[in-house]
């Protein structure tokens, strides 16, 4: 009995991951995290809002993108527009690749607290609910 009582316990030890968060989009993007990352607050975010300390967000999440600046194809200037702010829409509205979604990854610093998410929150906004 001990022995089943065992290895119950490491089946269900080892198949209990951290919950995973998944949204998704009318566009299939299915964009997903781990709570529990650094909490950084809209407040904190304006104020990275320069050419040298440029934070946006988008979905929720915070990104770190000085770096990439001068690297955007799109120009540093369009994404100087949204320092220190939500682009979400802007950040859709331009029809980004999966590739393009994929290195936000590579920025990703922080998320919102709860309560200053319109997306990733249980009953949150879908961008498949925006009436055309
Ligand atoms: C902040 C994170 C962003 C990342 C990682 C990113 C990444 C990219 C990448 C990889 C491309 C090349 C095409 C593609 O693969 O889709 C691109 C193009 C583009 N992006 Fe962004 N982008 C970001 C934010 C934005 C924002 C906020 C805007 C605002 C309007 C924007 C506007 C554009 C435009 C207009 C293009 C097309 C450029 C062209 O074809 O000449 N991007 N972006």
């Amino acid at each position: 009995m001990a022995k089943v009582a065992s290895a119950l316990f490491s089946v269900f030890s080892l198949s209990s991951p951290r919950p995973q968060v998944q949204f998704a989009d009318s566009s299939g993007l299915s964009v997903s995290g781990l709570p529990g990352e650094r909490v950084i607050t809209l407040e904190e975010v304006s104020r990275h809002d320069t050419d040298k300390d440029c934070w946006v967000v988008i979905y929720d999440r915070v990104y770190d993108i000085t770096e990439f600046l001068d690297e955007h194809p799109g120009g540093s200037e369009l994404l100087l527009e949204y320092a220190g702010r939500e682009a979400s829409g802007a950040f859709r509205g331009s029809g980004h690749s999966d590739a393009a979604i994929k290195l936000l990854d590579k920025y990703f610093i922080g998320e919102l607290p709860i309560h200053e998410r319109i997306f990733r929150k249980q009953g949150g906004l879908m961008l498949s609910n925006i009436p055309e």
